[in-house]
C-alpha cells in the first residue's frame, strides 16, 4: 500500500528579522512512521517543528497536518498532536498523578493517571514530584503527557539528550511501541546511532535547507556505493557495547 503523508510541508520559509532561518523547505512525513529531523545546531529543526506544531508563525509556505492547514485549522491540529513540553511547564508541587489529572482536565479527557503512567513504566512513581525523577524518568513522563489526547502525531525534540545508554535504549523501545500502536512520531536528535536505530526515514537539514531525505539504510548504502571508506578500520563492537556488556541492559532508574 502506498505511504500516506500525514504532514506535508511545501516551500516553508521562516525569517527572524533579516535572517532567513528556514529557506523554503519541502518534505512529507508518512502516517505511522518515525521521522527524524537531523542537522547541526542552528540548522532550523526546532523552528520547523514549532511551525508544524502551530506554536510559531511561518513567513511563507504551506503546511498541512492530518489534512488540515496550519493557516486555518490550528486549533483542530492542536487537538490531534502531542508535543513534549520543556520541564519548566510542569507545576513543581504536584505529583505525577496530579499532573496527569491536570492535563486530562485541560484536554477534557477521561483517563486515569495510572493508565498513562503504565504506558511509560512509572506507576511506582505516581506520588513523586517531577523534580524528584531521574533524567530518564522525566523524559518518559513528558512522553506520557504527549499521549493523553490520543494524538495521531507526537513531536519529540531531542528526547534522549543527557541520558545513559540503558535509559536511551529503553526510550527507543518506548518510542517504537508508540509508533507500532499507530502514532506517527517526529523526532529531532543529534545522535546518529539513535537516528539509524530508530528512524524509518530521516531528513538532514543544514543552513535552513533540506540536503537529503531517505531511509537510514539507503543513505548509508549510497555513501558506500560512492566509494566512501572509513579511515579507521571499524571494529565489530564499540565502547557503548562494552558499557552495556559490563553494566547490563536493565534500567537503573526504575
Ligand atoms: N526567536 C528567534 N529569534 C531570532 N533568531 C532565532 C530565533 N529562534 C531561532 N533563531 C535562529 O534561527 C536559527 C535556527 O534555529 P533553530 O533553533 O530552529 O535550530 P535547530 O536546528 O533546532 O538547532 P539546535 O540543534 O541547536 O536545537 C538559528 O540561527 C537561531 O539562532
Amino acid at each position: 500500500m502506498a505511504k500516506q503523508p500525514i504532514i506535508t510541508v511545501k516551500n516553508l520559509v521562516k525569517n527572524y528579522g533579516d535572517f532567513e532561518a528556514v529557506k523554503g523547505i519541502s518534505f512529507e512525513v508518512y502516517d505511522g512512521e518515525i521521522f527524524g529531523l537531523l542537522g547541526p545546531n542552528g540548522a532550523g529543526k526546532t523552528t520547523t517543528l514549532e511551525i508544524i506544531e502551530t506554536l510559531r508563525e511561518k513567513s511563507a509556505g504551506e503546511v498541512t497536518v492530518d489534512g488540515l492547514s496550519i493557516d486555518h485549522d490550528a486549533d483542530k491540529i492542536k487537538q490531534r498532536i502531542g508535543v513534549q513540553l520543556q520541564s519548566a511547564g510542569y507545576y513543581p508541587n504536584l505529583n505525577l498523578s496530579e499532573l496527569i489529572a491536570l492535563f486530562c482536565g485541560l484536554y477534557g479527557i477521561d483517563k486515569t493517571a495510572n493508565e498513562m503512567l503504565e504506558k511509560v513504566a512509572l506507576v511506582d512513581k505516581a506520588k513523586s514530584k517531577y523534580k524528584e525523577l531521574s533524567g530518564g524518568q522525566k523524559q518518559r513522563f513528558s512522553i506520557a503527557t504527549t499521549l493523553i489526547n490520543n494524538p495521531k502525531i507526537i513531536f519529540l525534540d531531542e528526547p534522549t539528550t543527557g541520558l545513559d545508554p540503558q535509559a536511551r535504549r529503553n526510550l527507543w523501545d518506548l518510542i517504537r511501541e508508540i509508533r507500532d500502536s499507530g502514532t506517527t512520531v517526529v523526532i529531532t536528535t543529534h545522535y546518529m546511532d539513535e537516528a539509524e536505530e530508530l528512524c524509518d526515514r530521516v531528513a538532514f537539514v543544514d543552513g535552513g535547507r533540506i540536503v537529503g531525505i531517505d531511509t537510514p539504510n539507503h543513505f548509508i548504502d549510497k555513501l558506500i556505493e560512492s566509494g566512501f571508506e572509513r579511515k579507521k578500520q571499524v571494529k565489530l563492537a564499540n565502547l557503548e557495547d562494552v558499557f552495556i556488556d559490563l553494566t547490563g541492559k536493565e534500567w537503573r532508574e526504575g
